[in-house]
């Protein structure tokens, strides 16, 4: 079913001259992993910031559920590479900030934080303040800080872009799994291929001048990794393709 709708979506900063996305039109499933992927200033984030209700299109719109988004909900969740942790407060108390702030009943608030604790890894960690922890700890409580609010859109801005190759394999599968059993529509922003073949059951490649969709492809790569694909020739030349998409 169709969660999210854009329709011939254009968008100025309101300081600029030119235009940032033009005509960006897609359709995007509840429970379903996506991937958009373009080259730098192409307007990848500025998509994310309209689709969360941070700013409002000139042009076209955006529908969540056939309804107009017209402001910033908990419904859509972004989680951003310098994540904006709160160091006051410990890992569970970071973690469940939102649900606190909307009056959640305690007892749901517990049984969701429990489970995310158990399913990032972080239950041995769960009292430490933020500042005490690695970087690849530090995303793993910014993504169950949004999970926990069960959001019916979690949008993932190049969040894993700082953390070295093997952490961010970690991420990879604990988004898979987090992703998993909420079946919400998570979309991920990324400059990495290897990371949109990964992650991605549908590609949404962004390009040209202003920043637009090219093209969305289906990935039957969708789970695999590069190092496992090394003899597959199928894979390299898809690889290929998409790689001449963003070039
Ligand atoms: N606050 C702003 N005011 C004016 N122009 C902006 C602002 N933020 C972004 N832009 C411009 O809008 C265009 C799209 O930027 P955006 O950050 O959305 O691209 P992006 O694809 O996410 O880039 P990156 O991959 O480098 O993060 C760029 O030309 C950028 O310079």
């Amino acid at each position: 079913m169709v969660l999210l709708e854009a329709r011939n979506v254009g968008y100025k900063y309101p300081r600029s001259d030119d235009q940032s996305i033009s005509q960006v039109s897609l359709a995007l499933n509840s429970n379903s992993l996506n991937v958009i992927i373009g080259p730098s200033g192409i307007g990848k984030s500025t998509l994310l910031n309209l689709i969360a209700g941070y700013a409002m299109p000139q042009a076209g719109e955006l529908l969540m559920n056939g309804a107009r988004i017209t402001q910033a909900s908990w419904q859509r969740g972004i989680v951003f590479q310098d994540m904006a942790l709160y160091p006051w407060l410990n890992v569970s108390q970071n973690i469940t900030f939102g649900p606190r702030m909307r009056k959640l009943p305690a007892t749901q608030i517990e049984q969701r934080l429990t489970s995310l604790l158990t399913q990032t890894g972080l239950l041995d960690f769960k009292n430490k303040y933020v500042y005490e922890l690695s970087g690849g700890l530090r995303q793993r409580v910014a993504l169950a800080r949004e999970f926990i609010n069960q959001p019916a859109i979690l949008m993932l801005d190049e969040s894993f872009s700082a953390l070295d190759n093997h952490i961010r394999k970690e991420m990879h599968q604990i988004l898979l799994d987090l992703w998993t059993s909420s079946g919400n529509c998570v979309i991920v922003i990324t400059h990495d291929i290897d990371e949109a073949l990964f992650l991605g059951q549908k590609i949404i490649v962004m390009n040209g001048d202003p920043g637009t969709i090219k093209q969305t492809v289906v990935n039957p790569y969708f789970k695999s990794n590069f190092d496992d694909m090394t003899s597959n020739m199928a894979y390299f030349d898809f690889r290929r393709a998409l790689l001449a998409l963003i070039e």
